[in-house]
Order: C-alpha cells, then sequence, then structure tokens
C-alpha cells in the first residue's frame, strides 16, 4: 500500500504581502518536511492573503502574484524543500481573465495548477465580480498516491469538482480554504466535509486559513476525514497550526483522466511510491470552542490583527464606566496587552461619579493606561458661540470626545477604537463624528445583550484561572446610559434591549418582513417604531469604522441597502 505523509498548514496570510506570504510559505513548509510531510497544503490564495477584492483585476498585482509563485517554487528548492509537494493558492490572469488558484510546486518548478470552479456570490462574497471559474483538474501522484484538489466553495456546492475527482477515481482529496468565522459555521463544515469525502469515495483534507482580514477572522479548525467521513484530526481555532497525517492508501485504482463529467482531467506526477517509514500517532482532535470563547477569540483575532497588520502597536478610546467601552476594553487588553491600550475618561457635567470610578477600577483591574480629561469648558466654548440647546446640546459632548480621542491618536499614533454594539448601530443610537468616530469598531457585530453575556463569560473564565475578572461588575449590571443629559437611560429612547434585539435578529439578521414579524408575535407600533429606525439609521452605518463580522449577516457587505431609500416594510 503506498504511505502519503500529509502536513495541514493553516497560517496567517496577509492580504497583498506576496513577499512576507511566501516566505510564510519557504517557513512552514520547512516545519512540515522537518515533521517527515510529502505534501504539504496551505489555504486558499495564500500568496496573495484572501480576500484581495479588487485587487484581483489589477493586472500588475496578478503579475506580480504569478512572478512570485514562480521564484517561490525555485525558494523552496533552494532551501532543499523542492522534494515536499506544496500546494499554494495565489491569483492567475490567463487568457480568461483573472482566476482564483492553486498550485502544486515540487522541485523547483510549478508542476500543476487548477481554477476554482465555484464561485460564492452571496454574503461577504463577490467572487464572480473578480474570477472567472476553472474547468479543468490537475490531480497529481505523490509517492504513488493520486491527489486531486478543490478551492474552498467547490465543497459547498453539489457536483462538480468533487463528483468529478470521485469518478476519476482520486486516492485522496486535498482542499485550500479561506472560509470566514461566523456563529455556529463550524458546526457546519465537519458534516459537509465528511459527505464530500463519501461522495468522492477518498480521505479529505481540509486546510482552512486563521486570522483577521479587515472585517473577517478565519478561525482555521482545519481538517481531515477518512474515506467514510470519520474524523482523524482537527486543528485549533484562531491559531497558527500544523496537523500531520498518515495515510496507507490502496492506490493502483482505476484511474481516468481526459473528459471526466464537465472537467477536463490531467495527471501530473511528482514522485512514485517512497521508501516505507515509521507511522505517526493520530493526529490530535482539538476540541471545537464554546459559542462564547469562539466569539471572544474571533474579536481577539479580529482587533489584533487589524492593528498590526494596519502598522499600529498601541489604541486608545474612551471608558466611560459602562458595558460597551468595558467590553472593548478587555478585548484590547487581551489582544495587544495591556501596556499598549490607553483609555480616557471624559467627564461632563452630565457625567455621574460612577461613569468614573467604574472606568478607573477596569484600569486597575487590567493594568490598561488611563487617564482623565475633562470636557467640560470645550463643550461650553461650542455651546455658548453657537448657542447650542436640546439634541445640538447633548451631542456636542460626544463630538468633543471624538475630537479629543483623534488628537491623542494624531499625538501619539493609537489607533481610535469606536465602542459601539450591533442594537445602537442598527437603530441609529450613536452620534455621527462623536462617538462614532475611530479607525476600527470591535463590537459592531455584536448585539447589546450578547455584550452582556461575553462580559460575564470573559469574568468567569478569569475566575476559573485564578485571575481577576477584567470587567467591574458594575459596568454590567448597572443600566445602560449615554450620560448626554441629567438622569439620561437608552431605554427612554430604546425599547428593551432583549426585546430589541429579538427583533433585531428577525429583521436584520433573518431579513424577515413586516407581516412575518407580526406573525413571529412582535406588536404592530413595536415593529413600527424599530424599523423606521433601522432603515433612517442607513447613512450612519456607511460611515461607521470598519469591525469584525462574527454573525451570519453582518452590517456592510453582508447587509447592503441604499441610504437612499422610499420602501417602508409595512
Ligand atoms: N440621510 C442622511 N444622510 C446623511 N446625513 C444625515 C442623514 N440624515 C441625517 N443626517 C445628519 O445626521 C445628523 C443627525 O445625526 P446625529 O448628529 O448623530 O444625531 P441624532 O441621531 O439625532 O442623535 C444621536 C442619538 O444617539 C444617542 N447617543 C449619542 C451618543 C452616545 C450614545 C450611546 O449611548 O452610545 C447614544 C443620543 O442620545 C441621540 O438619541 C443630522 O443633523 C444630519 O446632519
Ligand atoms: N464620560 C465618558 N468618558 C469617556 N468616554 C466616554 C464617556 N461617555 C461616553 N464615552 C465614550 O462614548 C461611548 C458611547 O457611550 P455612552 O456612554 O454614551 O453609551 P454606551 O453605548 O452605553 O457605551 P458604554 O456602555 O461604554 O457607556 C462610550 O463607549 C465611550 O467610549
Ligand atoms: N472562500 C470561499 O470560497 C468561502 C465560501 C464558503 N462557503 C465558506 O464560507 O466556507
Amino acid at each position: 500500500m503506498p504511505q502519503l505523509r500529509i502536513a495541514l498548514a493553516q497560517v496567517n496570510a496577509t492580504v497583498g504581502d506576496l513577499a512576507g506570504n511566501a516566505s510564510l510559505v519557504v517557513d512552514w513548509t520547512r516545519k512540515a518536511r522537518e515533521g517527515g510531510a510529502h505534501l504539504v497544503v496551505f489555504p486558499e490564495m495564500v500568496l496573495t492573503g484572501y480576500p484581495v477584492e479588487d485587487l484581483a483585476i489589477r493586472t500588475s498585482f496578478a503579475r506580480a502574484s504569478v512572478e512570485a509563485l514562480e521564484a517561490l517554487a525555485k525558494s523552496l528548492d533552494d532551501a532543499g524543500l523542492g522534494e515536499v509537494a506544496a500546494v499554494v493558492g495565489y491569483l492567475e490572469h490567463d487568457s480568461a481573465g483573472p482566476r482564483n488558484a492553486a498550485a502544486v510546486l515540487a522541485g523547483g518548478q510549478v508542476v500543476a495548477r487548477q481554477f476554482k470552479h465555484h464561485l460564492p456570490n452571496y454574503g461577504v462574497f463577490d467572487e464572480r465580480r473578480y474570477f472567472k471559474p476553472g474547468s479543468s483538474l490537475d490531480v497529481v501522484r505523490v509517492n504513488g498516491v493520486e491527489v486531486g484538489f478543490v478551492i474552498c466553495e467547490d465543497l459547498w456546492q453539489d457536483g462538480g469538482p468533487i463528483t468529478a475527482l470521485g469518478d476519476a477515481g482520486v486516492d485522496l482529496v486535498v482542499s485550500p480554504n479561506a472560509s470566514p468565522y461566523e456563529r455556529k459555521k463550524d458546526d457546519q463544515r465537519l458534516p459537509l466535509v465528511a459527505r464530500r469525502a463519501a461522495e468522492a469515495r477518498a480521505p479529505l483534507a481540509y486546510c482552512n486559513l486563521v486570522g483577521g482580514q479587515d472585517e473577517l477572522v478565519f478561525d482555521g479548525d482545519s481538517l481531515v476525514v477518512d474515506a467514510d467521513g470519520r474524523l482523524i484530526g482537527r486543528s485549533p481555532q484562531f491559531v497558527e497550526h500544523l496537523m500531520l497525517v498518515d495515510f496507507d492508501l490502496p492506490g493502483g485504482g482505476d484511474y481516468r483522466q481526459g473528459q471526466v463529467g464537465e472537467f477536463d482531467v490531467r495527471r501530473v506526477t511528482v514522485s512514485e511510491a517512497g521508501p516505507s517509514y515509521e507511522p505517526l500517532p493520530a493526529p490530535r482532535v482539538f476540541e471545537a470552542l464554546s459559542d462564547e470563547a469562539e466569539m471572544w477569540h474571533a474579536l481577539v483575532t479580529g482587533l489584533r490583527d487589524y492593528v498590526h497588520k494596519n502598522g499600529f502597536q498601541s489604541v486608545v478610546l474612551g471608558l466611560s464606566g459602562g458595558i460597551d467601552s468595558a467590553v472593548v476594553a478587555a478585548l484590547a487588553v487581551d489582544a495587544l496587552g495591556a501596556d499598549k491600550v490607553y483609555g480616557v475618561s471624559m467627564p461632563s457635567s452630565y457625567s455621574s461619579e460612577h461613569s468614573r470610578s467604574d472606568a478607573s477600577d477596569m484600569a486597575v483591574r487590567t493594568g490598561l493606561n488611563f487617564t482623565t480629561e475633562p470636557i467640560g469648558e470645550m463643550v461650553s466654548v461650542y455651546v455658548e458661540q453657537l448657542k447650542l440647546t436640546g439634541l445640538a446640546e447633548e451631542n456636542i459632548q460626544a463630538r468633543c470626545r471624538g475630537m479629543l480621542l483623534m488628537a491623542l491618536s494624531n499625538q501619539h499614533g493609537h489607533l481610535v477604537l469606536a465602542t459601539g454594539n450591533k442594537s445602537e448601530l442598527a437603530v441609529g443610537y450613536s452620534t455621527i463624528y462623536g462617538d462614532a468616530v475611530g479607525g476600527f469598531a470591535p463590537i459592531k457585530d455584536v448585539l447589546k445583550t450578547v455584550v452582556w453575556d461575553l462580559a460575564r463569560w470573559r469574568n468567569a473564565e478569569a475566575e476559573k484561572r485564578g485571575e481577576t475578572p477584567p470587567i467591574p461588575e458594575n459596568s454590567i449590571s448597572k443600566p445602560p446610559s449615554a450620560e448626554l443629559r441629567p438622569g439620561q437611560v437608552d431605554t427612554d429612547s430604546l425599547p428593551d434591549y432583549q426585546l430589541l434585539d429579538d427583533l433585531l435578529d428577525d429583521y436584520v439578521e433573518g431579513d424577515r418582513g413586516y407581516d412575518d414579524l407580526l406573525a413571529a408575535g412582535f406588536e404592530p407600533e413595536l415593529v413600527d417604531r424599530v424599523l423606521r429606525m433601522v432603515d433612517k439609521a442607513e447613512y450612519k452605518r456607511r460611515q461607521y469604522p470598519p469591525g469584525t463580522k462574527i454573525s451570519n449577516k453582518a452590517f456592510g457587505r453582508d447587509r447592503r441597502l441604499p441610504i437612499t431609500n422610499g420602501w417602508r416594510e409595512g
């Protein structure tokens, strides 16, 4: 029986950094080689990073990607790694147009290449805007084992490459992926991969990307299943990882090439059966994280990678003593370290005593840098000079704070974090150019009720580990308030958050219409009021900073609505 040892390199690539990603591939191929692997699989488009968006249609970038691929094949060989077949995703541009491609590099050459066939074009994906689909499959023979490839979405759609590879009689299917995290998505991947392995009648090795890219976070969670779909190995989530797996495969099957279904199948030999070797123990099956742990890790990873990949070292945010800024500060401390987080208390004449004491308690608990910058005098200058009253006077407080944070950013090079949550963004409950300023908004896709859940979860984790819980209990338990006028609480303007979030879940994430919402049991007055607020706030959301997606429908790319919009539900 031919033997094959493969490595799944779950790595964190950076979009556009061809040189950095190429050295990542060399480093991890070296690790794979040290582990005795014959074949190493990297995530989808690892050389360019994913998603490249409109870089895909820029021919200079495509040319650079192809040149980097060829140079990488040589670098691997020069580094003594040419005997390992490396599956490397990249951007190709041929006579048909841009391609989402995967190549096999071995012996200093590009020995095989294949283009993605099914191009996802829903949710956050726009691949039909960018790529032309492929219709040929390269099967490579490594150590006498016939290996076929499918790229990410090719697994998610019925038919297509998987069926053809099954009919072509491959021994193993490997799949480079860039599958972004969203809640509960890992529950879908394992059954999907298991089903596809059974269809291909071959084991399937699924390698996913890890790390943050703007609003997306990739969680890794790479998987290997046998031909019956049984789980053999699973990588941990949100960290780089190398999984090594040994296969004893039948080989010598009834291989077909040429036209198989709608695909042109080509066979390429890299190496015939090598000497036998001592098998490794079965790889680990890392347990999937709990729902809260997954969300927390996703938010930490998204924030950390946004900060670092954009050349920042530190962040600054307004600490009001409330739950939103407390959770954002705790995420930032976990992502960057307390010494890189700058919290500023900015009391105005309406700020309560607990807003200052809870903010400073947060700083003591976590060790973040804390200062107080009163804004009363700045506010007075505006109020008196412009004769501001009512809402204009209220909002000038949030705007002075926004301006102050941006000034600190300019002066010290910190990135400003906006602290708005998804419930507030939905209904427009924030001051544009006020508390909405910032470069990144870590919890913009987290509903308010989930913000509270995460705070409790994070504190409980700290207690389990014998550490000080980072979030003051008072920030969790007090009623939320913008403190822009005396005695103001959120429920003056908004329904109770549990009810609001239930409705938002149905309207925003579920895209349900008016009648459907009434049928679900919501009161007509509530539906009217909330839908009006949500629809009207589209302009604010468009100008809100980017932030990590964790739900199946985040504002932005997942949910695109016109700002100028005459349509009202109901
Ligand atoms: N379609 C459109 N396209 C572009 N711009 C548009 C627009 N419609 C209004 N605008 C502009 O937006 C302005 C109104 O927006 P804005 O100035 O934000 O003011 P607005 O939305 O009226 O008020 C802010 C609300 O957020 C609450 N708030 C503030 C701060 C923090 C928190 C919190 O707890 O997190 C809550 C505050 O209590 C108040 O209810 C208009 O004056 C106009 O300039
Ligand atoms: N007194 C303050 N000092 C510093 N920052 C403040 C202050 N008040 C508001 N902010 C900033 O503005 C954001 C909006 O806060 P606000 O208190 O108005 O409502 P919120 O959405 O309930 O937020 P939080 O739960 O953090 O209080 C805060 O998260 C914080 O970053
Ligand atoms: N890159 C892709 O093709 C991703 C699409 C796929 N449905 C996923 O989220 O896993």
